[in-house]
């Protein structure tokens, strides 16, 4: 890595609740749910290349370089906007994949955000957000960088700011395919839209929880136990599991309690994502 290199961090995310209000013609769900990010977070360094080649230095296990979303969104942003410069990148990957916290689309987003300003592209957030959803049903929540309401496939945002707990986060040794569970026929796919706003505590429940459990015993045990100390709830389509509690000190020493049996992490609930905190004291 050279002297001029821009590291940003690519927050968690949680989805706080999730009901799926229905199917779409093309087969994509409707959604309604809650997205805050965590403190906690992979981290992405960029360099200037003069000539024009996109390099990602880290490899991911079963990820090719083209198919990464990092490379994706580079090149997505290249074809867009004409410019002729090049970047080096060099991730590194802290975040669990595939267990519903949103690394691979925060990594997304952080990388549009990060080349926006390195190739002084001057687009706008809208801009970013737009190019983002091409990427993934994800990526615009963590452009925007603000905890938020969803609706859509989850790119209809409203700006939320719920409070902002510590979480234990456990990641349960399952790879979850969220095309797998959308698919699944018992999937309850007609919960009711929400009337009111904010969430009303009590309408926090994931839809896609109870077709998880009963495919995961693993993600099911993981829920059994942190139940015994607060509510725990699927997020995404899982596999980690989460619940909140009022400061660090009490989360980690549930973490602690569970460690025998459980993998995870402690981290705080945001509503202004890392990234855009980082960013806002470059500016
Ligand atoms: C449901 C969420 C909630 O945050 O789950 P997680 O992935 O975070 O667990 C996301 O919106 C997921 O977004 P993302 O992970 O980008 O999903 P995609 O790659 O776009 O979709 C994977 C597959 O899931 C199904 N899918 C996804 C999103 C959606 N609203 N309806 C769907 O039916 C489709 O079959 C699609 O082919
Ligand atoms: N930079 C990346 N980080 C993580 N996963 C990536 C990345 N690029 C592509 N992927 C692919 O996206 C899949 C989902 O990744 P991830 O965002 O971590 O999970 P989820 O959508 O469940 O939160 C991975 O299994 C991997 O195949």
């Amino acid at each position: 890595m050279n002297t001029a290199t821009l590291t940003l961090p690519a927050p968690a995310k949680l989805n706080l609740m999730l009901h799926i209000l229905g199917r779409r013609a093309d087969g994509y769900h409707e959604l309604e749910t809650l997205f805050q990010f965590l403190d906690h977070a992979d981290e992405l360094s960029f360099a200037l290349r003069e000539d024009g080649e996109v390099r990602l230095h880290s490899e991911i296990d079963n990820v090719p370089h083209e198919s990464n979303l990092i490379v994706k969104a580079a090149r997505k942003l290249k074809a867009l906007t004409g410019c002729d410069k090049g970047v080096d990148i060099w991730l590194k990957k802290i975040l669990p994949m595939g267990g519903g916290i949103g690394g691979g689309s925060s990594d997304a987003a952080t990388t549009l955000l990060g080349l926006n300003y390195l190739w002084q592209l001057g687009l706008s957030e809208d801009q970013l957000a737009e190019l983002g959803l091409s990427l993934g049903a994800d990526v615009p929540v963590f452009v925007r960088g603000h905890a938020a309401f969803a609706e859509g496939v989850g790119e209809k945002l409203t700006p939320v700011d719920p409070e902002e707990p510590w979480y234990v986060v456990l990641v349960p040794q399952v790879f979850v395919s969220t095309a797998e569970i959308f698919s699944d026929p018992q999937l309850t796919r007609d919960s009711l839209p929400l009337k009111m706003r904010p969430v009303p505590k009590g309408n926090s429940r994931n839809d896609c929880q109870p077709v998880v459990e009963q495919r995961y015993p693993e993600v099911r045990n993981s829920l059994y136990l942190l139940n015994k100390y607060t509510e725990a709830r699927l997020t995404g389509t899982g596999s980690c599991v989460f619940g909140a509690f009022p400061n660090k000190a009490e989360a980690d020493k549930v973490l602690a309690l569970l460690a025998e049996t459980q993998t995870g992490f402690v981290a705080k609930g945001s509503n202004i994502s890392m990234l855009h905190r980082k960013l806002q004291s470059l500016l």
